[in-house]
């Protein structure tokens, strides 16, 4: 029988929120896990008897829907067979009346932006010290009446119901949204409700993750399986490197891909800090030639990415069947450094977003492979994972390096991808990164490189016409890479960068430097 694997919310005293569809959903459990207290999010429509773990308390995100439309989303009404607190926020806390009485309707005026609080229930855990403080307000509808068997607690100018709260049981409603920072002592009022009300442990640290983790993959592997993992450099693989090792040892298999079109010096590099600095032996698979024989000829971004993200498949099939594990059996395993907000994207109740551009995923381009996926990561957000990462000695140099994208610089090469543009892009993306680096600036950008346009531009150098290509420069600040907006350099910082990239790159003749926001521009140029 296999054995039994414990999940990490059945580990920790875990809050369940249930996602009605808000923006702010994934705030929540942010907040939540500022103070060490592990959150957990399920699509409003989970069926309460099939949840995979017993939660200590209930919170009822806020989403765009009216609760009296048809077809508007309901929560399983054996939530409150759980007889654990329940927290209802904006269209939360209208259902909680909705089901208490149906007395929620469309109000007069609307209400975005900053309301003032009155709590006029003092003895009300839930705002012990948030009285007379800034709110955050999001809503049409409202109540109309106070629902059967519960008391107001809160009031504000356009709510006369901003607070609520059962007679008798642990069940409250709130019309703001806490977990925005907008609202002032909104984290006082979630602590409230975990730590006192629904008491749980405010023991979520990145300490006591690795050990239930590092005991998880032991019980998931077995005493003698092997595994392999795609390990690029990249703080989440490296993270989720250094798990595995801790995890089996030597039966874990670091794997690299050389796909020609990593920067400078790049795969030396990731050898030297994983084998000597880590610990963890890390097979370099020189692939360059597969991946760019793959890619001739081919301009359309979204062709390149699916060929690069094909190409890694067949390159991990391969490596996967050469390793004989030493008891005799096949591998089976293959690490990956999935991160939680990728899972919350695919659960969440709005469901997974538009394809802007199929991001290269080992995992998700996997279907028919055969080897299955461990995800130590996947609970973590990235600033976790950098804790993580610290916490396990891996050096700062690498816990803050910028992300970099699986198919690196064949998409910023833009337009057909040849040895020798590459070679531009990589000389030019040296150069910027290096001066960035002695400017001090680079952990104060989230990401930046350089992108090889596929156009040709002139100019002059040395009395002669040139006729060469242009190379832009991108920077951008960003907490989630969802939005981003571009870094304000110093003009003799972009003075100096421009003119040793057009001095020392052949090729490029003029350097420009991208101002455009996510959205409406993406990260990427492709
Ligand atoms: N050159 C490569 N060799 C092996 N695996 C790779 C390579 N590039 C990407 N991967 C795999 O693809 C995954 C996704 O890449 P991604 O860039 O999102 O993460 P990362 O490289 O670990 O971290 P970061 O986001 O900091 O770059 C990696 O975790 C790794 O498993
Ligand atoms: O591993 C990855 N595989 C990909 O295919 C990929 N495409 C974009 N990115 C990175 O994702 C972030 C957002 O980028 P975009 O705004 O261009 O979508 C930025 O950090 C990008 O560098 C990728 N990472
Ligand atoms: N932010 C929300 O949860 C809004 C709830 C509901 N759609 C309203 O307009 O009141
Ligand atoms: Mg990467």
């Amino acid at each position: 029988m296999a054995p039994t694997v414990e999940q990490v919310s059945e580990v920790f005293n875990t809050i369940l929120v249930l996602d009605f569809g808000s923006q702010y959903s994934h705030l929540i459990i942010r907040r939540l896990r500022e103070f060490n207290v592990y959150a957990e999010m399920l699509p409003c429509t989970q069926k309460i008897s099939e949840l995979p773990f017993k939660p200590v308390g209930v919170i009822l995100s806020g989403g765009p829907f009216s609760v009296y439309e048809d077809g508007a989303p309901h929560v399983d009404h054996d939530v409150f067979k759980l007889d654990v607190p329940i927290l209802g926020i904006c269209y939360g806390m209208q259902e909680l009346a909705w089901i208490n009485g149906k007395g929620v309707g469309r109000g007069e005026k609307r209400e975005y932006g900053p309301a003032t609080l009155t709590v006029v229930d003092p003895a009300c855990p839930l705002f012990e010290g948030v009285d007379h403080s800034q709110v955050w307000m999001s809503h049409h509808d409202k109540l109309q009446s106070l629902p059967t068997g519960f008391k107001t607690v809160a009031t504000s100018g356009n709510s006369p119901f901003a607070g609520i709260a059962h007679e008798e049981k642990p069940i409250y409603g709130i019309q703001f949204h806490p977990e925005v920072t907008h609202s002032v002592q909104g984290k006082t009022l979630l602590k409230n409700f975990a730590v006192k009300i629904c008491k749980a442990s405010q023991n979520w640290t990145m300490a006591n993750f690795i050990e239930t983790e590092i005991k998880r993959i032991r019980t998931l592997v077995g005493p003698s399986a092997e595994v392999i993992g795609a390990v690029s450099g990249g703080v989440d693989s490296t993270v989720g490197a250094k798990i595995m090792k801790e995890a089996i040892g030597d039966r874990f298999h670091a794997i690299y891909v050389d796909n020609g079109l990593m920067r400078k010096n790049e795969t030396v590099q990731v050898k030297k800090t994983l084998d000597e600095g880590l610990g963890i032996n890390l097979t370099v698979v020189d692939a360059s030639s597969q991946f760019l024989d793959n890619l001739k000829g081919v301009t359309d971004p979204e062709k390149k990415r699916k060929i690069i993200g094909n190409t890694f498949i067949h390159v991990f099939e391969k490596v996967a069947s050469e390793i004989k594990p030493k008891d005799g059996s096949q591998i089976e395993y293959l690490l990956q450094g999935t991160l939680y907000p990728d899972v919350i994207e695919s659960i969440s109740f709005k469901g997974p977003s538009q394809t802007i551009k199929t991001h290269h995923n080992v995992g998700g381009l996997l279907e028919d492979m055969k080897l299955k996926l461990i995800e130590p990561l996947r609970e973590l957000f990235k600033d976790e994972v950098r804790d993580l990462g610290t916490l396990m000695g891996i050096p700062e140099d690498l816990v803050w390096r910028h992300p970099f994208p699986g198919p690196g610089l064949g998409i910023r090469v833009l337009g057909e991808v040849t040895p020798e543009q590459v070679k531009i892009a990589r000389e030019a993306d040296y150069i910027f990164i290096e001066e960035i680096r002695k400017a001090g600036l680079y952990r104060n950008i989230s990401q930046a490189f350089a992108a090889l346009l596929p156009v040709k531009s002139v100019g002059v150098m040395g009395d002669q016409r040139t006729y060469e290509q242009v190379i832009a420069l991108r920077a951008i600040e960003t907490t989630d890479f969802m939005t981003a907006d571009w870094y304000v350099f110093d003009a003799k910082f972009l003075k100096k960068v421009a003119s040793r990239i057009v001095n020392e790159v052949d090729g490029v003749a003029r350097v420009t430097y991208d101002i455009t926001s996510k959205p409406p521009a993406t990260v990427e140029w492709e």
